[in-house]
């Protein structure tokens, strides 16, 4: 069975023998083929499929270390802000634990998957009157003067967790990618991604660095726009955040990659997160289909030379944020059709007869 990320890749995290693993198995998730994708762009499309993590989100990768150094150093309490995925996360492994979880969400705008989820792991869940920007200064002032450990992603602890998922990458891919496509919010996925791939062509496992393309949704463009967004506002929910902990970090890796942060309207989220669902069977929540949003744009724009290898991570499964999925592409409501029983009429319905 696989070990969760701690065991699978303890020679090349901060693992040693007194840290105590806390794991729910998050890791080895699908690199799926998307040939569809592939159609329509020319190159040789991939999706990291990170919804089927623990808690249906990346996050867990970067909560399992997080937590587990917590409690190597004695934590009884961990503290995090959260658009909703990392609050899920640091509640199902702080409860796993045996510590207390607080997390800080904005009010009103957490996904209903989210919410019960940090709910049903019995975290200390507060909606504060502001957004993700403002839970996290709370959170570090917190974690600075009460004994409270920070599991935001300005934790390294998670980002060294998150670098795993580019290890899976090279393992499966024998290599890395030419191009690495994905959300951007605080910037620290991208900015772990790059780490690992630093790492594997630092230990010969892997050739070159993937070109990285991270995209911001356009209402929440922070690093695109080179400035922070003060009242950030998009559909795609888990990465409406006007000020990204990791901003420098990114910036970094983009350079050192040759790589790329563009910013995509709403409704261009909403077309790709339809194609990913209805052409490649992979569910999704808004903000995790921008990479394809981005992939599609880009290879317009004719920046993905033809058989190019191409993987996009898509970060939290659609079971987080279904409604989008019952809404037509107009906004309205998708209408389930209602037939009595009786096998002809449903026939007649399958366009059968
Ligand atoms: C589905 C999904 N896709 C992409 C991102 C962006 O990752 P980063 O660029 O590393 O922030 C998030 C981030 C969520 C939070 O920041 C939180 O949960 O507090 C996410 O939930």
């Amino acid at each position: 069975q696989w070990q969760g990320v701690l065991r699978e890749y303890a020679d090349r995290l901060d693992v040693t023998e007194a840290t105590p693993v806390v794991t729910l198995g998050e890791g080895g998730t699908p690199l799926i083929p998307a040939r569809r994708l592939s159609e329509r762009t020319g190159a040789e499309v991939y999706v990291k499929f990170e919804g089927m993590n623990p808690t249906g989100s990346f996050k867990d990768r970067g909560m399992t270390m997080a937590i587990s150094k917590a409690v190597e150093h004695g934590a009884k309490a961990v503290i995090c802000a959260s658009t909703g995925n990392t609050s899920a996360s640091a509640a199902a492994y702080a409860t796993h634990a045996g510590i207390t979880a607080a997390v800080l969400v904005p009010e009103g705008k957490i996904a209903m998957g989210k919410l019960s989820q940090a709910v049903a792991h019995d975290a200390q869940l507060l909606q504060v009157q502001g957004n993700f920007d403002d839970c996290l200064d709370i959170a570090r002032d917190l974690a600075a003067n009460y004994p409270v450990h920070l599991v935001n992603s300005v934790n390294n602890d998670r980002i060294e967790g998150q670098k795993t998922a580019a290890f899976e990458v090279v393992d499966v891919l024998g290599d890395a990618p030419d191009f690495h496509f994905l959300p951007v919010g605080n910037a620290g996925n991208y900015t772990a991604y790059s780490r690992g791939y630093r790492e594997d062509v630092a230990s010969g496992r892997s050739t070159k660095l993937p070109r990285m393309f991270g995209f911001q949704a356009a209402g929440s463009a922070p690093i695109v726009r080179g400035e922070v967004v003060t009242n950030p506002d998009t559909i795609a929910s888990a990465i409406r955040i006007g000020n990204p902990a990791s901003w420098q970090f990114a910036l970094e890796a983009r350079d050192e990659t040759d790589g790329y942060f563009g910013a995509i309207t709403d409704e261009a989220i909403l077309a790709a997160h339809r194609i990913l669902s209805a052409e490649v069977g992979v569910f999704v929540e808004p903000a995790s289909a921008i990479g394809v949003a981005g992939l599609l744009e880009r290879a317009d724009a004719g920046v993905v030379p033809k058989g190019a290898k191409v993987v996009i991570t898509v970060t939290g499964h659609g079971l987080k944020d279904p409604q989008w999925a019952l809404r037509t592409q107009d906004g309205g409501e998708v209408a389930p059709t209602s037939v009595p029983v009786d096998t002809k009429s449903v026939a007649e319905v399958l366009g059968l007869v």
